[in-house]
């Protein structure tokens, strides 16, 4: 590797597959207001876009009274905070990651879990030292797709510039469309939880195992 790049990962659907512990919490609070609970695939299709997205969506999808909203997310937020029980890293995570940090890539996580539940997650599997800098979906007013969280964990990084040499590695529409707004190059895992076909969405290339990734960052970097 001639010089470093740095590299910003997604966190839910990408490095750890979150949503069966996403699932248990908006079970456990829809169990509370006698609501009858969704099917795990339904609330993973809603993963991607921040607590509020997920809450506007169960909403509909149940047919609850608006009114409810506020206390509900409260009550989903006591038990989301340090939700880690059910919550596997992706297979080769950790090898890989570890090898992109060896290798002295700069890495740092842009998700839209709020930074609280994220530091849990993050320290429950020890990627909290190989990820200097996290910034959450409640770190900026804006969430992805919106480019200004991603920017601000790149300037974290200290890069800087109107197209960043820098890579995002993501799973999802929010974050293909954040990359390209940024601009940076997007790195497609298409084991996580997107709906829309991967040919349909801007990326620099796809993989389906992380023991690939490292190859694929050294060929993104050559270019
Ligand atoms: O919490 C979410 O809805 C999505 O989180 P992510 O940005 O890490 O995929
Ligand atoms: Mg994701």
């Amino acid at each position: 590797m001639d010089r470093p790049c740095p590299i910003i990962f997604d966190l839910d659907g990408t490095l750890i597959d979150s949503a069966p512990d996403i699932h248990a919490c908006v079970s456990a609070v829809l169990r509370q207001y006698q609501i009858a609970p969704l099917p795990l695939a339904r609330v993973r299709s809603f993963i991607g876009g921040g607590v509020e997205l997920l809450w506007t969506r169960i909403i509909a999808a149940c047919g609850i009274e608006p009114v409810h909203r506020p206390a509900l997310i409260a009550a989903f937020m006591a038990r989301y905070h340090d939700a880690t029980a059910l919550t596997r890293l992706f297979p080769g995570v950790i090898e890989a990651v570890g090898r992109l940090a060896d290798a002295g890539h700069p890495l740092g996580i842009c998700t839209n879990k709020p930074m609280g539940p994220t530091r849990s997650v993050l320290q429950h599997f020890a990627l909290d030292r190989l990820f200097p800098v996290v910034v959450g979906g409640d770190s900026l007013p804006q969430r992805k797709p919106d480019p200004a969280p991603l920017r601000l964990a790149l300037q974290m990084l200290g890069v800087e510039g109107n197209a960043p040499r820098a890579l995002y590695v993501g799973d999802s529409e929010f974050d293909a469309n954040c990359a390209a707004a940024v601009p940076v190059p997007f790195l497609i895992y298409s084991g996580g939880y997107r709906m829309t076909p991967i040919a349909d969405l801007p990326h620099h290339a796809a993989f389906d195992r992380f023991d690939d990734l490292p190859g694929l960052v050294d060929q993104a970097m050559a270019l």
